[in-house]
């Protein structure tokens, strides 16, 4: 039977707005992603780039400043030009190695099969969480490590995970509930999948260890019986799934028993209250005698306060960030820019197409706010001819993984992308990051930014906010962010993308419309005054070509608190 919970943890909620929001610690919001949605025909185009890279935009006084100009002084790195005027070698891809340590995995304490397994990965030196948390993991402490973005926290609590299963007795063959030893919780599906690939790239010559992966989108039944006839000493699962087995798997309940390490990969992100029925569930349901190791790049100091939900006393804090520096990279350019709805679609695509035309191998990703945006802004810029994938969460889960294999092993693409993909995910090689609307809050803006300049290498970050979004700057002031000029928009590129708007289906422009009202809706600073919220609503129903706003369906408005509310159409 569907596990019934209460509706605001359900991964499968019908509709409203798209993503929800609960008030979280310290009235930070979590954004609960949503369902699935109907299967959509991948877009497929080669990208012409008819937008020439001079085209012309001016600043606020008047100045002509040209997307070359900002993508210069701001963003991604240039073609570096010697004295002659010939291009510089590249740099290496592999940026300055800053983020290892000096200590080799050969002069640590692991077993040669472990050992065996992380050379033939291709892993030499220890990143320095890795180095940092190793012993201390060895040793049975409970961690709490804090490290930045892309510096190899999955293996940092994956390879002592293993070294405490290799080292235990071995359980008779037959044993019908053979124990899950150690059960690491992710928050997304993807992060679920790449976790699980990695602990297997790491048990390569260990046969006789195994680990599955249980999460929502895939069928209950094909996950128990995978855990029945494999071996799986180490489970990965997404939370909401993982509470499902623990109330409807035979035998289940029994086997988390075995459970001698919990981690909780992205933690901040599930002790957030999105998740946190799931894991106060889940950490009731393996044994209080257990180790527990929480990472993330981001562990605001409301985390802090709660990780005793799951921890020990006397638990060590590894902060490999160091206090009083930034939490982002200083090798990734970031930057924002502050314009009207009305010009965002065309100053994106002048973003993209002078990215693309500076560089062979570009690698973007979008962020939007919600999935429906998402979906509207991968069709636009389909129609205008780019290279796009979109991966949200209404997209089955079987197109997802399609789309986050494709574009971990592809250059020249871009994927437009909900907060499915704005933690964790490893991505190499992301060239540019751009933030489309007010983040989630200021970690969701690190760790979407943390998709590029991955293992020390270089990459560019664009936060593009409304005038009315200006607000979430203070938030993240203390980053090294620069502001860009605001550029307008020439007249063909205008009337281009208008053309191109023209052609994304009506009821893809009312979904997202329905999602920005849940979305903004929900935001403390923009949801407050509704008949504001109303007008910026049909501003940006005006950006996608709509002159009247679209009708809300009554229910919806309601659960959104905005019935009655004038200037919203209902239907
Ligand atoms: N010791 C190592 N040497 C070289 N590469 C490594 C090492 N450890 C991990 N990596 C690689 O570094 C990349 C980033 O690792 P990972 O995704 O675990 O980073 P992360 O710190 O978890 O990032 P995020 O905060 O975004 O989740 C991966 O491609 C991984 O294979």
């Amino acid at each position: 039977a569907k596990r019934q919970c209460p509706r605001h943890f359900r991964e499968e909620e019908e509709e409203i707005g798209e993503s929800k929001f609960k008030k979280t610690i310290g009235g930070r919001r979590s954004v609960i992603l949503e369902s699935e949605g109907e299967e959509v025909e991948e877009i497929e185009d080669d990208h012409d780039l008819s937008a020439s890279d001079d085209d012309i935009f001016s600043d606020e006084d008047g100045k002509e400043v040209s997307v070359k100009d900002i993508l210069t002084n701001f963003g991604s790195p240039k073609q570096e030009q010697g004295d002659d005027g010939q291009p510089l070698p590249k740099k290496s891809t592999e940026g300055d190695n800053s983020y290892l340590s000096q200590t080799r995995f050969d002069e640590c304490s692991i077993s040669p099969l472990t050992l065996r397994g992380v050379k033939a990965a291709g892993y030499e030196r220890m990143t320095q969480v890795q180095e940092s948390t190793l012993p201390l993991i060895l040793k049975g402490k409970d961690v709490l490590a804090k490290a930045k973005t892309g510096t190899g926290k999955t293996v940092a609590f994956l390879l002592p995970a293993i070294e405490v299963v290799s080292k235990l007795p071995p359980v008779e063959r037959d044993q019908r509930r053979q124990p899950i030893n150690v059960l690491v919780v992710c928050p997304t599906r993807e992060l679920a999948d790449q976790a699980a690939a990695e602990a297997n790239k790491l048990l390569k010559y260990h046969p006789s260890i195994g680990v599955q992966v249980v999460m929502g989108g895939t069928r209950l039944a094909l996950e128990q019986k995978r855990m029945q006839t494999n071996p799986c000493q180490i489970l990965v699962a997404t939370p909401g799934r993982l509470r499902d087995h623990i109330e409807n798997t035979p035998g289940f309940a029994t086997r988390l028993m075995g459970v001698k390490v919990l981690v909780l990969d992205e933690a901040d992100r599930l002790l957030d209250m999105g998740f946190r029925k799931d894991i106060e569930k889940i950490v009731a349901a393996v044994p209080k005698q257990r180790q527990t190791l929480l990472f993330s790049a981001t562990v605001p100091d409301e985390v802090r306060q709660i990780c005793y939900i799951a921890m020990k006393r006397d638990l060590e804090f590894i902060n490999t960030v160091g206090e009083g520096t930034e939490e982002t990279h200083s090798q990734v350019k970031q930057m924002h820019l502050v314009a009207p709805l009305e010009k965002q679609f065309s100053i994106l695509y002048n973003i993209l197409t002078e990215h693309i035309s500076e560089n062979v191998d570009y690698k973007v990703i979008v962020f939007c706010t919600t999935a429906m945006a998402t979906k509207l802004v991968a069709d636009l810029l389909s129609e205008l001819k780019l290279n796009v994938r979109e991966i949200h969460s209404r997209k089955p889960q079987s197109y997802r993984t399609r789309v986050s294999k494709e574009f971990k092993e592809s250059k020249g693409l871009i994927l437009v992308s909900s907060d499915v993909s704005a933690r964790g995910v490893d991505y190499p090689n992301v060239t540019l990051v751009i933030q489309l609307g007010v983040p989630a809050d200021r970690e969701q803006y690190i760790h979407r930014l943390g998709r590029t300049g991955r293992k020390g290498q270089e990459g560019t970050g664009i936060l593009m906010l409304a005038p009315w979004e200006d607000f979430f700057l203070s938030t993240i002031k203390d980053l090294p962010i620069t502001k860009a000029p605001l550029p307008t928009v020439d007249l063909d590129t205008r009337k281009k993308v208008e053309r191109a708007l023209g052609h994304v289906e009506l009821k893809n422009k009312e979904s997202a419309y329905q999602a920005w009202l849940g979305y903004y809706n929900s935001n403390k600073n923009i949801g407050r005054d509704k008949y504001q919220l109303v007008a910026l609503a049909n501003e940006f129903s005006r950006s996608m070509g709509l002159d009247n706003p679209p009708a809300v369906n009554k229910l919806v408005l309601k659960k959104m608190g905005l019935n009655n509310v004038p200037g919203l159409r209902a239907k």
